[in-house]
């Protein structure tokens, strides 16, 4: 006897009710047609994760109903398959009164999947362990569930199997699954939305296993795929048996319909499918990069995309990454000269450009730099050249791609790095003017180790060795001032990486990272920029979170504060 499941590890756009309905409804038939008995389908997969304050708005659960009973009403004519589909579902307890009326903070929502066939809803299930941390904020919206669901489905031959129903962070917990295997199932379809961050695959399949081993049933991991705003989801949904070994994983960072067989024997059902190996750290980030960048150009209609390409790593880096996510032919970038410029950022930037084969422009700045600066000569005189000066070019190549951006139609990629986020090494208004900001998670040792993997590998087949040599091993500099290093005013990039990655990343105090043998003065100036430059990332644009702390929704902190440690 078998049992055939589909996993739908589909991309699905957050508000897009109708088109999200229609690729499952197009999943459900294909599953069929390749025998399927169960189509399982991501956390929320209806409405997309994460829809945020839409759940707050009455009309938007509206839309969301209607957009299930399309789904119900199509299960009519999907005979012998049975579809579990995650949506927003309103409390059943009458208590739908106007959120004007009652508190708006207390939610009426369950985060529901619910168990279709022909044509009508036979289980609703409503997730119990609701995620409140890192960029979870799901006890805003929704309230906790409190009971089991186990449906049952028919094999092939006629045979029941009893299927337990969990959610996401459902799973991470032992209660709901005990509970589940109490009330009778057999194995446990547990449908996620799970955001990556490095190394998030891996304690992902560590946790199910546990999971799998505490009850000792078989466990199908359904997984969603693609970029939202600030959050990539990898797919990578697999399979365990009984045991917890993985008996199957569907590819990373793509969409696929992962097909899972089970085998009857006697009472257990023993899980067979294909499995996809993991890529390497710097493949998964990049991976997730490229998918970031590609879902929110494209989720968000901009035709292309453009950035400032100085012959430095880091708008090098993003080039290439937004090569890769867009295709040459939509990707612009732009060199601009400043007096400080040196021949070689020249160079590399051209050599960059040809490798590429991206549309290349050079603007030089130099009489836009005088023409502010003579403005400005009789309010500043007497006083010497300092950062104002240096923010002042900064700017002005800000303002020349929001300008291409404003004709053109295409999105500025910002290319300011952690390091750099964490301690306000940027300028407002001018390095950090743009719309999204490609690698504002990753930190620039990150950077230069993500930069000699792609140069030795062509993942999308855009070309190999895209980033000059010179580009990788030059020291780097803002090129603002003569002779300028970035390490004149910072630590040098492993020691402020390693700080900000305990400070921020993992919470350690100060006394904690000198007592790990970092100076006293480097851990100091770093703190002390990481705490003074809050200001400045509230203003930044929204990039990729690739850790499992990025300066994003999982970073919030006060800006006017007297605490110093
Ligand atoms: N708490 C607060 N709340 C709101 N606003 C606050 C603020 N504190 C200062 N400000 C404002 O912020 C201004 C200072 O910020 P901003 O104008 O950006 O300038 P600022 O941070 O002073 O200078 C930018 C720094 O970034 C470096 N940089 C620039 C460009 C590229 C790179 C690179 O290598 O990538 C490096 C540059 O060398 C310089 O050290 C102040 O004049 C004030 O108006
Ligand atoms: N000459 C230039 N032409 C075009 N864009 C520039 C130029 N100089 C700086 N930029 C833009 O401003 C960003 C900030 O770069 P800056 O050179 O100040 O230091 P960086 O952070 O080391 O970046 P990079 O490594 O890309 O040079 C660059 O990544 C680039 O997008
Ligand atoms: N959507 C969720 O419930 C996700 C929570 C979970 N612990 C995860 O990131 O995998």
């Amino acid at each position: 006897m078998t049992l055939q499941i589909c996993v739908a590890q589909l991309n699905f756009v957050v508000g897009d009710l109708a088109g999200n309905a229609r690729r499952i409804i197009e999943a459900a038939q294909q599953a069929l047609a390749g025998g399927a008995q169960l189509l399982l389908t991501p956390e929320l997969a209806l409405c997309g994760y994460a829809a945020e304050d839409l759940f707050l708005r009455p009309a938007f659960i509206d839309a969301c109903d209607d957009a299930l009973n399309e789904i119900v009403r199509a299960s009519e004519g999907l005979a012998g398959l049975t579809l579990v589909v995650g949506h927003p579902a309103r409390l059943t307890d009458g208590s739908q009164a106007s959120r004007r009326e009652r508190s708006v903070t207390v939610p009426d929502l369950f985060n529901a999947a619910s168990v279709i066939r022909d044509g009508r809803i036979v289980h609703t299930y409503a997730k119990r362990e609701l995620p409140n941390y890192q960029v979870f904020d799901e006890r805003r919206y929704f309230a906790p569930g409190d009971k089991p669901c186990v449906f049952e489905l028919q094999d092939a031959g006629g045979q029941t199997v009893k299927v337990g129903l969990l959610i996401c962070e459902d799973a991470w917990f032992d209660r709901p699954a005990r509970e589940a295997k109490a009330a009778g199932a057999q194995m446990l379809a547990v449908i996620n939305a799970s955001p990556f961050h490095a190394g998030k695959g891996q304690e992902r399949e560590s946790t199910m296993r546990e999971r799998a081993q505490a009850v000792g049933l078989p466990l199908v991991y359904a997984h969603l795929v693609g970029g939202q705003d600030e959050i990539v989801f990898e797919g990578r949904s697999f399979v365990l048996d009984a045991s917890g070994q993985l008996a199957g994983r569907a590819i990373s960072f793509e969409e696929t319909l992962f097909p899972i067989r089970f085998e009857s024997r006697g009472h257990s059902w023993l899980p067979v499918a294909d499995t996809d190996r993991p890529h390497s750290a710097e493949a998964d980030l990049w991976h997730a990069l490229v998918l970031g960048v590609r879902d929110y150009v494209g989720k968000n209609g901009f035709p292309s995309a453009v950035l400032g390409l100085s012959g430095g790593i880091d708008s090098a880096l993003v080039l290439a990454i937004a090569v890769d996510a867009l295709g040459k032919d939509r990707v612009r970038a732009v060199m601009m000269p400043s007096p400080y410029t040196a021949d070689i950022s020249w160079i590399d930037a051209r050599d960059m450009a040809a490798r590429l084969g991206v549309c290349y422009d050079e603007i030089a700045i130099a009489s836009e730099f005088e023409a502010f600066k003579g403005s400005l000569a009789p309010l500043f005189e007497g006083r010497a050249e300092d950062t104002t000066e240096e923010n002042l070019q900064a700017r002005i190549r800000g303002t020349l791609l929001m300008a291409l951006s404003n004709k053109f139609g295409s999105i500025v990629l910002t290319t300011g790095n952690k390091s750099e986020m964490a301690t306000g090494y940027c300028t407002l208004y001018g390095d950090m003017a743009g719309g999204f900001a490609v690698i504002k998670d990753v930190v620039k040792t990150q950077v230069f180790r993500l930069a000699r993997w792609r140069n030795a590998h062509d993942p999308y087949g855009t070309g190999a060795n895209p980033i000059p040599e010179r580009i990788i091993t030059r020291p780097p500099s803002a090129e603002l001032r003569p002779d300028q290093r970035d390490q004149d005013s910072l630590p040098e990039y492993d020691v402020l990486d390693a700080i900000i990655e305990r400070y921020m990343e993992n919470d350690r105090s100060p006394a904690e990272i000198v007592a790990e043998g970092y100076s006293q003065a480097d851990v100091d100036k770093v703190v002390r920029l990481i705490r003074l430059n809050e200001y400045k990332r509230r203003q930044a644009p929204i990039g990729i979170r690739v850790t499992h702390r990025s300066f994003g929704k999982d970073w919030r902190y006060p800006i006017t504060s007297r605490y110093r440690a």
